[in-house]
């Protein structure tokens, strides 16, 4: 994948980079990205919020930090946190290729172990948006550590890849009843395949 961003897209133009990749995830080797279809979503939301200060949970690669951090207003500060090492080096250089790297925080480690650190050692107050495309077991989990470090504030906004497939049913039993967020499904496909997915967008009422 990161052979096919260096020989195909230009350095320094994002689009090109996400487009390098869903050429290379859909004609050689399908690889679990957010996509381009849950990727265009994806842009609307974080165009609508315009946020400044962004944590991701799960980099993989580095396609979908791209594509928030190509939509972020110049003084906005993207973190995004990655558990697999071979994974973040490859992310780092396709940030990099993209020319990204001054907006984003690439950190290795485990969410559950980051999350209460995220004030002390980032300078964080808040998150206006967080995208969750990590464990799908550590979605609900880490939600509750963010309300419980104080890191979501009313308005803050969660974007959870995969409620359906993979699947994340607890997160879902949980953010779509507790009377602190206001949901929205966004129906889609499982990136490169034709099997349904979507993202649960979701409002912290505070
Ligand atoms: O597991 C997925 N994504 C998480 C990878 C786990 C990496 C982590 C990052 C991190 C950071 C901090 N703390 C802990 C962790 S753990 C994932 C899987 C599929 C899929 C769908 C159908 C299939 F047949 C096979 C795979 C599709 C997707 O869009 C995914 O996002
Ligand atoms: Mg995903």
């Amino acid at each position: 994948m990161l052979a096919a961003v260096q020989k195909n897209a230009t350095r320094g133009d994002p689009r090109s980079v996400v487009k390098a990749i869903d050429q290379f995830c859909r004609q050689k080797e399908w690889a679990m990205n957010v996509g381009d279809e849950k990727g265009c979503i994806l842009d609307s939301v974080v165009t609508e919020v315009n946020p400044a200060t962004v944590l991701e949970l799960g980099t993989y690669c580095g396609y979908s930090t791209v594509r928030i951090a190509s939509l972020l207003p110049s003084n906005a500060k993207l973190i995004t946190l990655e558990f697999n090492p071979d994974y973040a080096a490859i992310a780092c250089q396709v940030i990099a290729w993209a020319g990204l790297e001054d907006k984003v925080q690439l950190v290795e480690g485990a969410s559950g172990d980051w999350i209460p650190k995220m004030k002390e050692k980032f300078g964080i107050e808040t998150f206006d948006l967080v995208f969750l495309d990590h464990w799908k077991d550590r979605y609900l989990p880490d939600t509750k550590l963010m309300e419980e470090c104080g890191l979501l504030r009313k308005g803050s906004i969660l974007l959870a890849d995969n409620v359906i497939c993979p699947g994340t049913p607890d997160y879902l039993e949980y953010i779509r009843n507790s009377p602190r967020y206001k949901s929205q499904y966004f129906k889609s496909h499982l990136e490169y395949t034709k099997v349904e997915d979507g993202l649960e967008k979701s409002v912290f009422l505070g």
